[in-house]
């Protein structure tokens, strides 16, 4: 497929951004360095539980290199020892009275460099009285589990909410009269964003102005200010966050960090510019992990195939404090999407939260918060469906898939998806894949050979979070501002709220404006990622910019058309009423060759040039956008898998991807977006784990244990599309960042499941390692997610 250069508009135009990253050029927060700049390092508690009696210092402060060492003593002074999570729990910034995960947040030294620091974490003298740990989310609310949260007034329990949508008795109802139900265990294991940068900062507080400078690598720099304003108490003006390049972020850097926290401490303390990084073992053991949903789900079916309800409980992992990263109203996050992209008569699920001795967390890895773990269990379900009826999985799924006429859909638990064609788009991947005929490959097979299984997973989101009215993070409304200013020479600067971690934002909203516009997109600069230069807004996660800043960023570009007709009608000497607009140009209605460029107009617009009434002069405009609604990309993904049944091994042979998000404004990014996340789901399904021992001790504390997906590991992908427009999004586009990761486990499992079905095995949890797919062919599947069973 060509690459064109230079589209105006949407199309295949190459990364403005990668200009400076392939020659490594880009500024990450460690590349940030300060005159005078501290380095920073975090005590981390070796326990899961346990209660610190003592800690000694005094070593540590007289390393000659040492400049500060911060306990939460200390912050407890400073009334900085805990700190609000985004779920409106709190969070020890350093422990005081308890640690409560291994690898938590015990010290902060501040030194002259970043070896100093490590070295002097050593001289802190730490006792701790061990306690026992909560490990199984199964096991939390039992009667003599230890209590973790025993700093929260009036907490006897591990337990934090209790949350459920749909109709609890009409599914019941459909139940009861059911011909066929199935139910199944299915555990969505902890897995962790692991973005190739890990998190950190570079805190510089100005003790003259009062102002602080924070580098800080967060997806969400303007809602990170406010928390520092409402935590700190520092006043809001006198913060300035800026989020540099961001290699990587994948929902792991939406969370406010002990260490961020520490950082600032220290520059106050020191009057210095402190750096605190973080290496990937403390990456992965304290940062936000996702998942570790433990799901119990039923089908209620017809004989002949037809899903009619379905039933969902949950338990939910949550770590030692409740620091999911969602909307206020939805503790859960959109897990009530769990009906899929089917129709059903009924649904119900019931979600308990709890807290065990594992890192905090439940971050939206690329889910649009809980989408994930929905779109993989009913996904999962119907294939377990499939396999009861000995129905074929694609005759199943095309039997009960919403019809395109039954847009805009009310879903049973909530949801109004705005718009689908789902059959088009199974279709064209069964074509693309030979469905048929990969079956009768699989039917030729000789028993005892090795194996074959063809996976299939159909998937809807919901991104783009979100309306004001439904949804908040700690009661900041979830609209994005834009502010775009076309300069005298007709070159312009778009200032946006949101911040790229990859995606390639400098060249696709530069598109949008150009689409509107007419401006090349190679002369509009996109301004982002620093609270001091740009309109406030809550960041990138959930697939969100698309739907809400690009949707502003178009509503604004069309602000700046309509003052462009003004001034190009007094150009023109005519009637703004009689100018038409082509791309790039207003002329005047039937004489096409009178008419005015968009780089004219500007230049006009900050002449001498006599204006209209109102009409102010230069050529800009702002605003603030509040989605109408979520969009809601969907997609059918085939996975076809060969397995060695010696050896458990399983290699993914072929994937085929048909995405539907709207309007593509680069395809080439969103292909890059779907190969990418594909990867992410054949690493989830087949080998990443997050996986504890009995005393609580993190198992995965490298890229030696937290296997990653590679090339090798990768099929060469097979990308198909659909497009069916957001009918409520300017330009028709929907989120896309996510799709692959949420719909691709399931098509990888459900390969290896099918190729495991002449062993019977019509089960077995992620990942599906050799070991694992072999003890499912003996018969003896795993408890995947501890170290225990
Ligand atoms: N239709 C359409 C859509 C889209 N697009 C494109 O594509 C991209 C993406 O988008 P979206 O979907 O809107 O998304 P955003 O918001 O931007 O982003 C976010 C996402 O993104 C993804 N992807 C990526 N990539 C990279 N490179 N890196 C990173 O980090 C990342 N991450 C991940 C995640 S996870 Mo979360 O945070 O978990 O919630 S969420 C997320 C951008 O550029 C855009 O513009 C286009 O073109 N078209
Ligand atoms: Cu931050």
């Amino acid at each position: 497929m060509t690459t064109v250069d230079k589209p105006i508009g949407f199309g295949r135009m190459h990364r403005k951004e990668d200009a400076r990253f392939v020659r490594g050029r880009g500024t990450y927060v460690d590349d940030v360095n300060l005159p005078g700049m501290l380095y920073g390092a975090v005590l981390r508690s070796p326990f899961a539980h346990a209660r610190i009696v003592s800690i000694d210092t005094a070593a540590a402060q007289a390393h000659p290199k040492v400049k500060a060492v911060i306990t939460g003593q200390t912050l407890e002074g400073l009334k900085l020892a805990w700190m609000p999570t985004l779920s409106q729990d709190t969070q020890a910034v350093l422990a005081t009275d308890k640690v409560r995960f291994q690898g938590q947040e015990v010290a902060f030294v501040v030194a002259e460099d970043k070896y100093a620091a490590r070295d002097a974490l050593e001289l802190i003298d730490v006792e701790y009285e061990p306690l026992p740990a909560v490990v199984d989310a199964r096991r939390a609310l039992d009667p003599d589990a230890p209590v973790i949260r025993d700093d929260k007034e009036g907490q006897t329990d591990n337990h934090i909410f209790d949350w459920g949508a749909g109709d609890e008795a009409a599914t019941d109802a459909v139940f009861a009269s059911a011909e066929v139900v199935v139910a199944q265990d299915v555990l969505y294991p902890r897995v962790h964003p692991a973005p190739l940068e890990t998190c950190g900062a570079v805190a510089d507080f100005d003790a003259v102005t009062g102002k602080l400078t924070m580098w800080c690598n967060t997806q969400a720099p303007h809602a990170h200010r406010t928390v520092y304003a409402l935590v700190a108490g520092l006043p809001e003006h006198k913060i300035r966050v800026i989020s540099p390049d961001v290699g990587g972020g994948f929902g792991n850097k939406v969370p406010i960090y002990p260490g961020y926290v520490c950082a600032i401490v220290g520059s106050i303390v020191t009057g210095k510019p402190v750096k605190w990084m973080e290496d990937r073992s403390e990456n992965l053991m304290s940062t936000g992990f996702a998942r570790d949903y433990h799901m119990r789900g039923e089908v209620a079916a017809t004989r002949d195939g037809r899903i009619r309800a379905l039933r969902v409980k949950v338990v939910a992992d949550h770590g030692a404090f409740n620091g999911t990263a969602q909307p206020t109203k939805f503790p859960a996050g959109f897990f009530h999407v769990f009906t899929g992209s089917y129709d059903v008569e009924a649904a119900h699920c019931a979600v308990t939260g709890v807290y065990t001795n594992k890192a905090p967390g439940g971050v939206a890895y690329a889910c649009s918060f809980r989408i994930t773990e929905a779109a993989y269990l009913i996904e999962r379900m119907v294939d377990v469906l499939a396999y009861e009826l000995d129905m074929d999985p694609a005759e199943l799924r095309m039997k009960n898939l919403l019809k395109p006429e039954q847009f805009p859909y009310p879903s049973p638990t909530g949801w109004e998806y705005d718009s689908g064609d789902y059959p088009r788009a199974l279709q064209l991947a069964l074509d693309m894949a030979g469905y048929a005929e990969l079956r009768a490959e699989q039917a030729s097979r000789p028993a005892g050979g090795p194996l074959m299984g063809i996976g299939i997973s159909f998937f809807t989101e919901a991104v783009g979070a979100g309306p004001r009215k439904h949804m908040d993070i700690l009661g900041l409304g979830m609209a994005d501002g834009a502010e775009l200013r076309v300069h005298p020479t007709g070159k312009a600067v778009l200032r946006i709220s949101v911040q790229s971690q990859g995606q390639g934002h400098e060249t696709t909203y530069a598109q949008i404006v150009a689409e509107e516009l007419g401006i090349p997109p190679d002369d509009v600069e996109v301004v982002h990622g620093d609270t001091d230069q740009t309109p406030f807004g809550l960041g990138t996660y959930g697939s969100r910019s698309t739907p809400v800043s690009g949707a502003a960023t178009a509503v604004v570009a069309r602000k700046v058309r309509e003052r462009a007709r003004q001034v190009a009608s007094a150009m023109l000497e005519v009637d703004p009423g009689d100018l038409e607009w082509e791309k790039g140009r207003w002329y005047v209605r039937g004489d096409h060759a009178q008419g005015r460029s968009i780089q004219e107009i500007a230049l006009a617009a900050h002449s001498s040039l006599e204006l209209p009434e109102g009409v102010e002069g230069h050529l800009d405009a702002t605003t603030v956008y509040n989605p109408p609604n979520l969009t809601f990309p969907f997609g059918a993904y085939i996975c076809v898998v060969d397995v060695d049944p010696g050896t458990g091994q399983v290699k993914v042979r072929r994937f085929v991807a048909v995405d539907d998000c709207g309007v593509r404004i680069n395809p080439m990014i969103v292909e890059g977006q779907v190969h990418g996340g594909l990867a992410d789901g054949i690493g989830m399904a087949l080998m990443e784990l997050i996986a504890f021992d009995e005393d609580g001790n993190c198992l995965g504390a490298s890229f030696m244990d937290y296997l990653l997906p590679t090339a090798m590991e990768c099929p060469s992908w097979e990308l198909g599309e659909t497009v069916t427009p957001s009918p409520h999004h300017p330009i028709g586009a929907k989120g896309v960042g996510e799709s692959a990761t949420v719909g691709s486990p399931a098509a990888v499992v459900n390969a290896v499941l099918d190729a495991l079905k002449p062993h019977g095995v019509r089960h077995a949890d992620m990942p599906l390692t050799p070991a694992h797919v072999w003890r499912a062919i003996q018969g003896r599947p795993l408890r995947t997610d501890l170290a225990i069973t």
